[in-house]
């Protein structure tokens, strides 16, 4: 069984959508978002995976939203058949924190085969081995003091060795200010990250908010031989459940 998200109550978070962030940005893909998170970023834009006792942003159907009806519980089966009506044959996995299921991952991607599986994750959890055979992509998103996480919470050595070293994983950092840079500089220079598998992204819920720091961003990833990505869905269509 797969817990997810849900986009109103009842409905569980698969949709189809373009890839707005990172390597793969711009590809038509499916996405299902699980729920459930092992961190609490104070910023994060899918606070109502794991904040049940209340939504954290603006949403037409917020108080219809409580901890039961943010999430759903549904069969590996059910979900497969989901994203089989959905055309796109990449499928992006998110959350939440997806590798907080890993097993139950393994059984669905098992059912989809063909299909190129990406996983969003904040990188804090190994995946499970039936699953990390299957996997394509791995974006990897690792937790910068910002998030307001501890840092023995969020940033675990092994695990960053391990993605730093898997050829299938990229990294994508969240930054606001000079000195998130500062840490991912030394977070690269520590775990010998190349440039080529790391991104830097604005953190930002509004066109404005990423308006106001992607030209400040794009300079800092020229002159640190870092790549840049927008959050392409964010300028398409808002702040929007299932998008
Ligand atoms: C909601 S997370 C889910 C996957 C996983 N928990 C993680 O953090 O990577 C998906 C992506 O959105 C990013 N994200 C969340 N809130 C954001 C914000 N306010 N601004 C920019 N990126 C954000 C995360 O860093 C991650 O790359
Ligand atoms: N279109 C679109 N692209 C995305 N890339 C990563 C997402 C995520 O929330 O993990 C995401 C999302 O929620 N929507
Ligand atoms: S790790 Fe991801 S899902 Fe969890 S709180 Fe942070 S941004 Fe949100
Ligand atoms: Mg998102």
């Amino acid at each position: 069984m797969l817990t997810l998200a849900t986009t109103s109550p009842g409905e569980p978070e698969i949709f189809a959508s373009l890839q707005g962030e990172g390597a793969s940005l711009g590809r038509p893909s499916t996405f299902v978002r699980l729920s459930r998170c092992n961190l609490a970023c104070h910023w994060c834009d899918t606070a109502y995976t794991w904040r049940f006792e209340g939504d954290n942003r603006p949403h037409k159907d917020a108080l219809a939203f409580d901890r039961h009806a943010n999430q759903l519980t549904l069969s590996e089966n059910e979900v497969a058949t989901r994203i089989r009506a959905l055309s796109p044959d990449r499928l992006v996995i998110t959350g939440g924190e997806p590798l907080l299921q890993g097993a139950a991952l393994a059984r669905l991607v098992a059912l989809l085969p063909g299909m190129h599986v990406e996983i969003e994750t904040n990188g804090t959890v190994a995946p499970h081995p039936a699953l990390d055979h299957q996997v394509h992509q791995y974006n990897v998103s690792p937790k910068l003091s910002h998030s307001g996480n501890p840092a023995d919470l969020a940033l675990i050595p092994e695990r960053l060795a391990a993605w730093a070293a898997d050829p299938r994983a990229f990294f994508k950092f969240v930054v606001a200010g000079e000195s998130d840079v500062s840490e991912v500089l030394a977070l690269q220079q520590t775990y010998a990250i190349p440039g080529d598998r790391l991104f830097l992204m604005a953190e930002g819920r509004s066109p404005a908010e990423l308006h106001a720091r992607n030209r400040w961003l794009g300079d800092i990833c020229l002159r640190h031989g870092l790549r840049f990505t927008d959050r392409l869905h964010i300028h398409l269509y808002g702040d929007t459940r299932g998008t």
